[in-house]
């Protein structure tokens, strides 16, 4: 197989060819299209290989999900690009009113406190090894502790059952971040595809008034939940109607808990992401005593407490399907960036005011190098659509608007696949599953090279290879997303036992198995064995990442471009902001009563609870 790297560094915009100018405005054109009707767009490989060169990674990963390939000759079918990603990033994003507050959690979970401490942790399985810390500080504009030397933790784990947060399975880390180095870890905040959310303005306005934004612009709400490291408030930029979650962390308890490094790490990834099922980070400030996250609020929940509300307390399958295929893309996004995620489970998974997800918590990813590759795979299957081309763009797609009723039919998301215009019969037999050929240009971007040996994530989603302390990469996100599946379908973890101890027994020695009910097609439980083997080398998706997964029968039907636009299997209610019951603040006086331990808030003002 030919291979065709691309050395030459990425042109600036006025370097730009003509073929990459004529391609670019195409890409815009189709994007402001709006809600019309499908048009299909062909690009040739040439047209492929400018791309790859010189489009910003944004437009570049955009083409890719909504452009299919057309192989301009016989030939160019065997070759493989190289592609290599600028660090600015960005994808279409979703207007949003924030309605909803829902948190409730109505089911107690049987673990309890796993926030194992960072110090002194003793295991069954042996100690967690060293890890020296290389962190690169990629901005200068926070006063949050920029450590960017060595850190090291040869403790050993105790897996501690009892605890603080017993209503939810919280993560566990036991280390300050990862020998893997970042390379070109982007800090800007600029999102030139979420451009269209108001909040910005309204952000901008605040500035442009003020000279800067604070905490006394803000009404805190009511607080939406609190973590590791903060708390998190809905709260709204005072006379704006703009909402948003603000994750406010305690800059003395973070440094006396040597929590830095993880909220520096966790600030530096949100400003990194740009796409539609990862947060939009919108600022970032500090007073003297915290440091502030702006990010989306999301109204409907997250999946754990939406997973209780359902019959049997689990999802149907069709619903399942929706929502790990967007956790999927995130994950391949991230893993697109160097960021292996390492936390998922339905805790960490927020339903946005329209249904779509939003993967929240980075606090314990780790960064570290990629090299994205798009393959353009020998295909037999696409030899027939080159004659007759159905390769469909969704303009919509592109833009915020569509999220709008007008977007195209939802269901055509997750209809059958692209190439309607095949019979079933037409169709080649597949032999085994998991072995799809896709007509798709594919992208490895998983970044097989990381290493970490720390001890992250949450009992009952660790990875063998984390509880073992053989050293860890990005296969722990493929597992974390098999137990994710199986959670979700079955409504109940796989290798949960009486303890944190017993799960992680289980985990590492147990067999799979799966409950007799629910009943759930063989096709789930084939691609949760996939994905749940023990050793991470034979797991699926070890190699090349989301796109082994993506070709999964499990997952047939999904249109992975325009998933965006299927309509959720459930909506949350709108509520409105105003009523919610309780008294708000304005932040500034709420910062003051967090300020003096053991005062309680006066009734005037939402009192500010840390940790
Ligand atoms: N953007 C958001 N919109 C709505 N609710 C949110 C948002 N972000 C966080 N939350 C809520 O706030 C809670 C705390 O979030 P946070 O990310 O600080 O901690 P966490 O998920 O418990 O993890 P960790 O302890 O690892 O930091 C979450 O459980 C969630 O319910």
């Amino acid at each position: 197989m030919a291979s065709i790297t691309s050395s030459k560094p990425s042109l600036k915009q006025h370097q730009k060819t003509a073929g990459v100018q004529k391609l670019e405005a195409d890409l815009r054109h189709l994007s402001s299209q709006g809600s019309k009707p499908c048009k299909p767009q062909l690009i040739n490989r040439e047209q492929v290989q400018l791309l790859v060169e010189n489009m910003p990674k944004q437009v570049l990963l955009e083409a890719f999900e909504n452009i299919k390939l057309l192989n301009s000759n016989q030939e160019g079918a065997s070759d493989s690009l190289s592609i290599k990603l600028e660090s600015n990033s960005s994808f279409p994003c979703f207007e949003q009113t924030s309605t909803e507050v829902d948190s409730s959690v109505n089911e107690t979970r049987g673990l309890q406190d796993v926030s194992v401490d960072q110090e002194k942790k003793t295991s069954e399985y042996g100690s967690v090894k060293n890890s020296s810390v290389s962190a690169k500080v990629s901005d200068g504009t926070s006063s949050l502790g920029k450590t960017s030397g060595s850190a090291k933790i040869s403790d050993r784990v105790d897996y501690a059952e009892g605890g603080k947060r017993s209503m939810c399975r919280g993560s566990t880390s036991s280390d300050v971040s990862d020998e893997s180095t970042c390379s070109s870890f982007s800090s800007s905040i600029s999102k030139p595809h979420k451009a269209n959310d108001l909040r910005w303005e309204a952000i901008q306005a605040v500035r442009a008034k003020d000279g800067v934004l604070g905490l006394s612009h803000f009404r805190l709400l009511k607080r939406l939940g609190c973590g590791d490291i903060g708390s998190v408030y809905l709260s709204e930029l005072s006379g704006t109607k703009c909402y948003f979650a603000m994750k406010v962390m305690d800059k003395g308890s973070l440094a006396s808990r040597k929590k830095l490094l993880r909220a520096q790490t966790e600030r530096e990834i949100l400003q990194s992401l740009d796409h539609p099922f990862l947060p939009t980070l919108y600022t970032h400030f500090e007073t003297d005593k915290f440091s502030c996250l702006l990010m989306e609020f999301c109204p409907g929940g997250d999946l754990h407490t939406l997973r209780q509300r359902q019959p049997g307390k689990h999802f149907q399958e069709q619903a399942v399907k929706f929502y790990v295929a967007e956790v999927l893309l995130a994950l391949e996004y991230l893993h697109m960036l160097g960021i292996i995620y390492r936390d998922l489970k339905p805790e960490n998974v927020l339903v946005r005011d329209d249904g779509h997800i939003m993967l929240s918590d980075f606090d314990l990813s780790l960064r570290c190098t990629v090299s994205p590759t798009l393959v353009k795979t020998a295909s037999l299957e696409s030899e027939p659509l080159r004659k007759n081309p159905v390769y469909c763009v969704q303009p919509a797609c592109i833009e915020p608007s569509c999220i709008q009723p007008s977007c195209v039919a939802p269901t055509t998301c997750f209809g059958p696949r692209l190439f309607s215009s095949k019979s079933k019969k037409d169709r080649k037999p597949k032999n085994e599953l998991g072995n799809q050929v896709s007509p798709l240009p594919e992208l490895m971007a998983e970044p097989t090279d990381a290493r970490s040996m720390s001890f992250v994530g949450t009992h009952e989603y660790l990875a063998p290879e984390i509880i073992k302390g053989e050293g860890h990469g990005s296969a722990v996100d493929w597992w974390t997303f098999g137990i994710f599946l199986y959670e979700l379908l079955f409504g109940k973890t796989p290798f949960k036992g009486s303890g944190n101890r017993a799960t992680l027994f289980n985990v590492v020695g147990q067999p799979l198995r799966f409950p007799e009910s629910p009943v759930v097609s063989f096709a789930a439980r084939d691609l949760i064995r996939g994905l749940l083997v023990k050793e991470p080398q034979h797991r699926l998706a070890y190699k090349r990442g989301a796109t082994e997964i993506k070709q999964h029968p499990f997952f047939e039907g999904v249109n992975w471009a325009l998933i965006r636009c299927a309509t959720p299997p459930e909506i949350p209610k709108p509520v409105e902001i105003e009523r919610i019951p309780g008294p708000a603040s304005t932040s500034e006086k709420a910062a003051t009563v967090a300020a003096a331990p053991g005062q309680k808030g006066s009734e005037n003002y939402l009192e500010f609870d840390f940790f």
